[in-house]
């Protein structure tokens, strides 16, 4: 009763949550934190993280540090065995990292964002479970990283959305591990293309290149990640995970070896002037172009 409670409590909050009363029984267990709810289907196994930090669901360092507490909740559960990444926000997946956690902040400030975004791609990255986005909006930048590290990706066929590393265009850069988990998906080659550019790719465009694996109507984005889930799980765990650890090992190990150095580039490299600068007028021109 109290899970049903908690979770109409977060409906009336948001009002766009499409589940009905009937559908939640406490054979799934609701966790409703302030950014994300996670949905935990005891008998299949199968959790669903529904990120829900509008307007735009950017990782902040709140946001970061609660998703990595409630992945590794997750992994540390027995009964779950695959998780589904998705949104409650209408027509973003995520914006990726929150601007304003790299603006005008104290270098202290800058490296506890800086671990909190390490840490959600090291957990996301390194899962034994079998990790599913199901991405049901835009997708740029920090929100294509989460995407791409996953194990399989179905996105909505909707021409709006796009999804790629945009951060040349905003005049800052992906940073070594953002540019290995994108290659490791789509090759060197098509990286080189897309980092340089800062390629924000549409929906039928992220298919050909290979950021996603499928593209289904909007509303089929959660069932088909569903479906495909049991076919993932139909794999024996252990022999499943041990294959992924060895296809992700040398890109999780390269961030671990260099963690601390990696924490100082990026504050030494946010602290410019120059950054700065760029990373505000990009601020304002997502402003005026509301406007
Ligand atoms: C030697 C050199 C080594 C260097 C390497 C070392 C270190 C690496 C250094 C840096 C690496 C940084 C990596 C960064 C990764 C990132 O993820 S940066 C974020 C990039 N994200 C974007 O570019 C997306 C920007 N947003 C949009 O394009 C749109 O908002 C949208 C997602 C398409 C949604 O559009 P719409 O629905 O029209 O919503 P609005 O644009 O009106 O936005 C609503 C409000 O949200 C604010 N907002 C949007 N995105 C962000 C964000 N990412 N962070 C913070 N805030 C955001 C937007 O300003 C609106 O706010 P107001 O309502 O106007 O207050």
């Amino acid at each position: 009763m109290m899970i049903l409670s908690r979770l109409l409590g977060c409906q009336e909050q948001l009002g766009f949550l499409h589940q009905s009363k009937e559908e939640l029984t406490d054979s799934h267990p609701v966790v409703c934190n302030r950014n994300i709810l996670v949905e935990l289907e005891e008998g299949v196994g199968v959790a669903v993280m529904k990120m829900k930090s509008p307007p735009v669901n950017s990782l902040s360092l709140d946001f970061l540090t609660e998703f990595s507490i409630s992945l590794e909740k997750l992994e540390n559960d027995r009964g779950c065995r695959g998780v589904i990444l998705t949104s409650a926000v209408p027509k973003i997946f995520s914006a990726g990292l929150d601007i304003k956690e790299m603006c005008g902040k104290s270098a202290e400030h800058y490296a506890e964002f800086w671990r909190a975004v390490q840490e959600m791609w090291l957990k996301l990255y390194k899962s034994n479970m079998v990790t599913i986005a199901a991405i049901n909006g835009n997708c740029p930048a920090g929100g294509c990283l989460m995407a791409v590290s996953c194990d399989y990706r179905i996105m909505a066929e909707n021409p709006k959305y796009s999804i790629g590393l945009n951060e040349t265009q905003l005049g800052i850069v992906a940073p070594f591990w953002f540019k290995d988990t994108i290659a490791n998906t789509i090759g060197h080659r098509a990286t080189e293309r897309s980092l340089q550019l800062g390629l924000l790719y549409s929906a039928s465009d992220a298919l050909k290149i290979g950021i996603v694996d499928e593209l289904v109507p909007e509303e089929k984005v959660l069932n088909a990640a569903a479906a495909t889930m049991s076919q993932w799980l139909a794999i024996p765990d252990y022999a499943r995970q041990i294959s992924k650890s060895m296809m992700r090992k040398p890109t999780l190990d390269r961030l671990l070896t260099h963690r601390e150095s990696d924490i100082q580039n990026f504050v030494s490299f946010v602290t410019k002037d120059s950054i700065q600068k760029s990373l505000q007028t990009y601020m304002e021109s997502l402003k005026q172009r509301k406007g």
